[in-house]
């Protein structure tokens, strides 16, 4: 016997359809949490989805029942080029999903790599401000989220293969194209997922638009591992202190653990997952301490004391700033960069508060919906970073309240880097810059643009 729980009709979803043009998925489904509760379900064509708006609920989900609620449906968008069967983030819980996990915590993101690659990246934040010290001058706007991408694109390909992918403003659009491009895809509800005898029609495109960006982005990726390959050839090879190295040197040891078709499906994955994530991160906290002017003043008062006015944030500095760390918290609370988590998939038949989950459905945790609830949050509207201070939350998984990173097995591997990127960033910016709205008519939703004015050090 299968007890669902209740959830809106066929009919009212194909009602609602078109909503989706003006609505995001996350917002449509907040309004049917509203009227079905904190744990609903949605029939579509062969998927079966269930929506979690609630942390008790998310918490049987993350947590208890994480063993068998770990796999993950595969949109058709990345089931192109063999992607499916090498993707860190849509491959299930299997046992190259455990090693590639294993990579990343013991070896890729463990602090004593991240401290070794520290220096590369304290690079890309002093140009960062140095382009943001030229609009300065010129009295120009800054597009936050451009800029943000761009040192986040080089924080990564610095991190990963010891360089800039983006030297100049074209080759910052050219990769923030490709990336936005296969978020967008991968993120869009696709009628072929639905609808699997579609899938010959490809009706919205989506298909050939992931198969074109992925092409672009393994291609690159495939050029910068040959080089080095041959590279490391040469008997005066100097071994590099960056993520390329380290998996190779693994593939060198183990060539059944790590390849390089495994490597170069592991970087495109962490490109996409970490540049998107964290430049959207930096363009909401910036709009949101702009709108805020008393939140900026603050956070400006706390990075005087602690590091001195003008001067750049290191990464030892974060643990000195909970007023800084606050307002990430804040930020990822309002707007989390991956609303819905990533969807994952029941491997058997699982029981959550008397209702039956079947084996093959599809789970989504409504982050978005949960960090607007106001039962969980005081005034949930409001961008006030106070309420984490003093407080035991965070975003490790743990406070089901508040899983911008996810929990559980899936959890994001890139927290520590993230963690590490999002406080420097922002706190220079805040730190090194006044900061002028370029449209103030403009709303706060939109793409931010602003005029920085340099502050004098003292
Ligand atoms: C603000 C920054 C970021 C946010 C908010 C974020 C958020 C997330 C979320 C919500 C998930 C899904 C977790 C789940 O299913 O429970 C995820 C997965 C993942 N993230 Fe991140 N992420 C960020 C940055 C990064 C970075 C910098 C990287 C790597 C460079 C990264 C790599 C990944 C990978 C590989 C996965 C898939 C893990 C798996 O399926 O086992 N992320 N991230």
């Amino acid at each position: 016997h299968i007890n669902l729980p209740p959830g809106p009709s066929l009919l009212t979803l194909i009602r609602n359809a078109s909503e989706l043009g003006k609505l995001k998925p996350q917002h449509l489904l907040a309004k049917y949490s509203k009227i079905y509760g904190p744990i609903m379900h949605l029939k579509l064509g062969q998927i079966t989805t269930f929506v979690i708006s609630s942390p008790e609920i998310a918490q049987q989900v993350l947590q208890t029942h994480d063993l068998f609620l770990s796999d993950r449906t595969i949109p058709q968008a990345v089931a192109v080029l063999d992607h499916q069967h090498f993707s860190l983030p849509f491959m299930p819980a299997c046992d190259l999903w455990r090693d590639l996990k294993k990579i990343c915590k013991n070896h890729l993101f463990s602090s004593k790599t991240l401290d070794a690659s520290y220096q590369l990246r304290c690079n890309k934040l002093q140009d960062f401000l140095c382009d943001i010290d030229r609009s300065s001058k010129r009295g120009e706007a800054v597009d936050i989220g451009r800029a943000a991408f761009k040192t986040t694109l080089n924080f990564l390909s610095n991190t990963f293969f010891s360089m800039d992918f983006a030297n100049s403003a074209g080759e910052t659009d050219e990769y923030k194209d490709i990336i936005e491009n296969l978020v967008r895809v991968i993120g869009t509800p696709n009628l072929v997922d639905f609808f699997p005898a579609l899938r010959m029609f490809d009706p919205q495109g989506i298909k050939g638009i992931s198969t074109t960006y992925l092409e672009k982005l393994l291609q690159i990726i495939d050029s910068y591992t040959t080089n080095r390959l041959k590279l490391r050839e040469s008997e005066n090879y100097i071994l590099k202190d960056d993520m390329l190295d380290m998996l190779l040197n693994i593939s060198q040891d183990n060539g059944q653990k790590m390849d390089n078709i495994k490597i170069k499906h592991l970087f495109l994955d962490l490109f996409v997952a970490g540049t998107d994530t964290t430049s959207y991160t930096i363009e909401r906290a910036m709009a949101e301490l702009i709108h805020n002017p008393h939140v900026m003043t603050k956070a400006k008062e706390e990075l005087e004391q602690v590091i001195g006015i003008g001067n750049t944030i290191d990464e030892s500095d974060i643990t000195k700033l909970p007023y800084l760390q606050a307002i990430v918290k804040e930020t990822l609370r309002l707007h989390p960069s991956a609303p819905l988590l990533l969807p994952r998939k029941a491997r058997i038949d699982v029981k959550i508060c008397g209702y039956t989950i079947p084996q093959g459905s599809q789970i989504l945790v409504n982050e978005w919906a949960m960090g607007r609830n106001p039962s969980i949050w005081d005034n949930p509207n409001m961008f006030f970073p106070e309420r984490f201070l003093g407080s035991e939350i965070n975003f490790k998984g743990q406070y089901f309240q508040f899983t911008p990173f996810g929990g559980g097995r899936r959890m994001c591997p890139g927290m520590p880097l993230a963690i590490r990127m999002l406080h420097t960033m922002l706190g220079s910016l805040i730190n090194s810059f006044d900061w002028k709205k370029e449209n103030i008519d403009r709303d706060i939703d939109q793409p931010l643009r602003a005029i920085p004015i340099r502050v004098n050090k003292l």
